[in-house]
């Protein structure tokens, strides 16, 4: 590849993640917002004529970083993962591998409500997978989740952090298990965290390199 072309993929990937993190401030915003109806159609509009030009040069599915072998070389040596930053369906996070523990921080937000208040199960499930998966691949194998076991111990409140950790338990031919937590902090000095979800994925390696 040419070095002009790498640096225009480059700016394309940080443009988009730039572009998509608004896009999610955008979701938020129009999700909670308490404007009159009339300024709302208006919004709405001028949004309709932004989406179109948007659409005007697309691709099938979204933009995606690969984590590929020199991505994992570099999330070893300590670089975090930007996970789904260019899909703003998806929850982002910065994934740290470290000792073999894969960890996130996440401030669950409005939009990731399910029960009132709380974060939504499927949402924790949905992160937890994909910290483990991530984990997974940093040791270099590609994989996908077969089975995935979710216990809901604590609701998680949205709008106050949080922290995601994970660790692989077992590895057997093809297959790795991996555990990961969703930890409330803590209330007050010398105190545990809680562990508000915790979950076990069963992943196997499937053919090709890791991308
Ligand atoms: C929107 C998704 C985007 C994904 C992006 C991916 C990467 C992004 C890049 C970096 C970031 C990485 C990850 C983070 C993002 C998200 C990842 C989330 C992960 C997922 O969300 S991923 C989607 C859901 N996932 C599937 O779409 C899997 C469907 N599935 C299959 O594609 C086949 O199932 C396959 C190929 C896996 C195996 O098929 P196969 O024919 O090659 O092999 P076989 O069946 O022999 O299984 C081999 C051994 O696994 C055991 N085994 C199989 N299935 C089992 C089960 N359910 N329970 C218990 N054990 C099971 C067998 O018992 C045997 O074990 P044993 O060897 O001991 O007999």
């Amino acid at each position: 590849m040419l070095d002009a072309d790498a640096e225009l993929i480059d700016e394309r990937i940080a443009v988009t993640g730039d572009l998509v993190a608004t896009v999610r401030e955008l979701m938020t915003a129009a999700a909670t917002s308490e404007l009159a109806p009339e300024e709302l159609e208006a919004i709405r509009g001028e949004l309709a004529v932004l989406a179109a030009r948007l659409a005007e040069r697309s691709r099938p599915t979204p933009l995606r970083q690969h984590l590929d072998l020199a991505a994992i070389d570099r999330v070893r040596a300590g670089a975090s993962w930007p996970l789904w930053r260019h899909n703003p369906l998806a929850i982002p996070l910065d994934v740290r591998v470290h000792d073999g523990v894969a960890s996130a921080d996440l401030v669950p937000g409005p939009l990731y409500e399910g029960p009132p208040g709380s974060m939504h199960g499927g949402l924790s499930a949905a992160v937890l997978d994909s910290l483990l998966a991530v984990l997974a691949q940093v040791q270099r194998r590609r994989v996908v989740t077969v089975g995935l076991q979710v216990s809901y111990r604590a609701a998680i409140p949205l709008g106050a952090p949080v922290r995601l950790v994970g660790r692989i338990v077992g590895t057997e031919g093809r297959k790795t298990t991996a555990v990961g937590e969703i930890l409330l902090p803590a209330s007050g000095p010398g105190q545990p965290e809680t562990v508000a979800v915790s979950a076990e994925a069963l992943l196997v390696e499937i053919p090709g390199a890791p991308d």
